[in-house]
């Protein structure tokens, strides 16, 4: 093979070349990928001959049960949910395997109205309360695979603001009885979906449902979560695997369990998935997709995440993937110390929603602006017959145009852009995207030396949160005497070291009817004195 052409100027001959010579292509999934709008060249590909033989090596060990979560001491086997066989126990496999069954019986009792809501009624909605990996899952299974008039409609609590949750129990009404509530936490003990849990309960025992034969469990064997739903004899409980983290769940019954709910082709998506996994075990960077994509962001960031990556799918069934790549890039990549204990604060940002929208909002400064970024666009070939061509004019041939045009109007101006592109959108296909992408965050991970697979800073997060709200208890104690006191009379008593969290949790409180008042001017807060009514 001829020595690539670099990625410069606009000769359309070495352009042409550098696309014929990058371009990767699978006939059995339909998928290519083309980085030759990517800063990769040729010197990049010989010097990323022994990283990426050691990244491969890392990821075959992964695959083959290392504790590859050295910090939690965790094997990471999300790559075994679908291929069992590949699970280093047999009884691990074994338990796969069975899983997924009772998930696509469940699913398909709940549609045929063979397992019913109490009284025999078919149930009419689901109620999905998970956050993060347990809630962009879920959300992008639904958004990218649902069908109109197909299967249950969801609505979820993936939060703890109290005006989305009463929103979402309005909607639902009177059809709370005939609701199926699915609480999906892996620990078991995340509070956002307990505190959801807790007021689903309330609100479906408030409207005559009855809780226990309406709730679904999704969590590890023998966490809280497990041992309420055991206790109270939920509907069913299915389980989330020690070695399946929150970010790479969606093959797991976190995805399953809403492909079934809404009839999609969970077997194809878990077949997609596999497929994927099976071309990015090739170990050969120019052979392997998810080396490639790691490669490409690798030299776009100087390995130090320094471009953003923009994810531009056009298909409106791909919007949340986004927000879901987010996730499982950020979380995984987003280390202040690398394997070695150095401080190297590695990341790589994600954003997007889709294309041609953002054409006409945010692409003017990817075209013109900051040169901070690539942009990741994602194609569909296969277009619905229901959307005719109409006075000559076909939206599927400008959708296309646009995602052209913009691809080469970036390109005019040096901006680099990989480019996905799949014949047919559907279940297989979603599970191939969730391949390529958890495959090369893994040997990006092991390119720059960080374990993809820890969160340290949300834990970080998650402890402070719990300092303020204990700190919320002991300000409300010391104020249930009715004595008014200014924020430096708090702090003296309480022995604080700060009085700015007490005016946040003050300005809370006091901001609703929870019995607390204050006097004064609000914007001097040190002249406020709290008392509680
Ligand atoms: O499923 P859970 O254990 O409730 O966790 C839900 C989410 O929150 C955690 O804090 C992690 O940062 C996420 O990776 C996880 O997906």
């Amino acid at each position: 093979m001829s020595p690539l052409p670099p990625l410069n100027g606009q000769d359309s001959a070495a352009l042409w070349e550098r696309f014929r010579q990058l371009l990767w292509h699978d006939p059995d999934l339909a998928l290519w990928l083309d980085v030759s709008r990517m800063a990769l060249e040729e010197q990049d590909l010989e010097r990323f001959q022994a990283p990426f033989a050691h990244a491969f090596a890392a990821m075959e060990g992964l695959e083959s049960g290392a504790i590859a979560n050295a910090d939690e001491g965790r094997q990471v086997g999300h790559y075994w949910l679908r291929a069992p066989e590949l699970a280093p126990d047999p009884a691990v496999a074994a338990a796969i395997a069975a899983e997924v069954d009772r998930l696509e019986t469940f699913g398909r009792d709940v549609l045929a109205g063979t397992v019913t809501a109490p009284g025999g009624r078919p149930f009419t909605d689901v109620l999905w309360i998970g956050i993060g990996g347990s809630g962009l899952g879920p959300l992008l299974m639904l958004r990218a695979l649902a069908r109109q008039g197909v299967g249950l409609p969801f609505h979820f609590f993936d939060n703890v603001d109290p005006d989305g949750m009463a929103r979402t129990l309005a909607a639902l009404a009177d059809r709370l009885t005939t609701t199926l509530v699915i609480v999906v936490s892996k620990s078991g003990g995340t509070p956002e979906p307990h505190l959801g849990m807790v007021q689903a309960r309330a609100r479906v025992l408030a409207t005559g449902g009855d809780w226990s034969a309406q709730a679904v469990a999704i969590t590890m064997g023998g966490s809280h979560l497990d041992q309420e739903a055991k206790a109270a004899g939920w509907l069913r409980r299915f389980d989330m695997f020690d070695w399946v983290g929150g970010r790479t769940s969606i093959t797991s019954a976190v995805g399953l369990l809403p492909a079934a709910l809404i009839g999609a082709d969970l077997r194809g998506f878990l077949e997609g998935a596999a497929a994927m996994d099976r071309l990015t075990r090739v170990p050969d960077l120019r052979a392997n997709p998810a080396a490639l994509l790691a490669a490409s962001w690798h030299v776009a960031g100087g390995g130090q995440g320094r471009r953003d990556m923009v994810v531009l799918p056009y298909r409106d069934r791909l919007e949340v993937f986004s927000r879901y790549l987010q996730q499982l890039v950020m979380e995984s990549l987003g280390k202040r110390l690398d394997r070695d204990g150095v401080v190297v604060h590695q990341g790589l940002a994600v954003y997007g929603n889709k294309g041609s929208t953002d054409q006409h909002a945010y692409v003017q400064q990817l075209r013109d602006g900051l040169d901070n970024f690539f942009v990741t666009f994602i194609e569909v070939l296969e277009d619905p017959a229901e959307i005719p061509t109409i006075d000559g004019e076909c939206p599927a041939d400008f959708l296309e145009g646009f995602l052209q045009g913009t691809r080469a109007a970036l390109a005019e101006q040096a901006r680099q852009s990989i480019t996905i592109t799949l014949r047919r959108f559907d279940a297989r296909g979603l599970g191939a995207l969730i391949g390529l992408f958890e495959r090369a965050v893994g040997l990006y991970g092991e390119l720059v030396n960080v374990n993809a697979y820890h969160q340290p800073g949300v834990e970080a997060g998650k402890q402070a949160a719990a300092g303020i709200l204990s700190l919320q208890s002991r300000v409300e104690g010391l104020l249930a005497d009715g004595q008014p006191r200014s924020l430096a009379a708090i702090g003296a008593e309480l022995e604080l070291e700060a009085v700015e969290p007490v005016f946040w949790l003050l300005r809370h409180l006091c901001a609703n009817n929870r019995g607390y008042g204050a006097k004064g001017d609000w914007g001097q807060p040190d002249g406020l004195v709290f008392h509680h009514t």
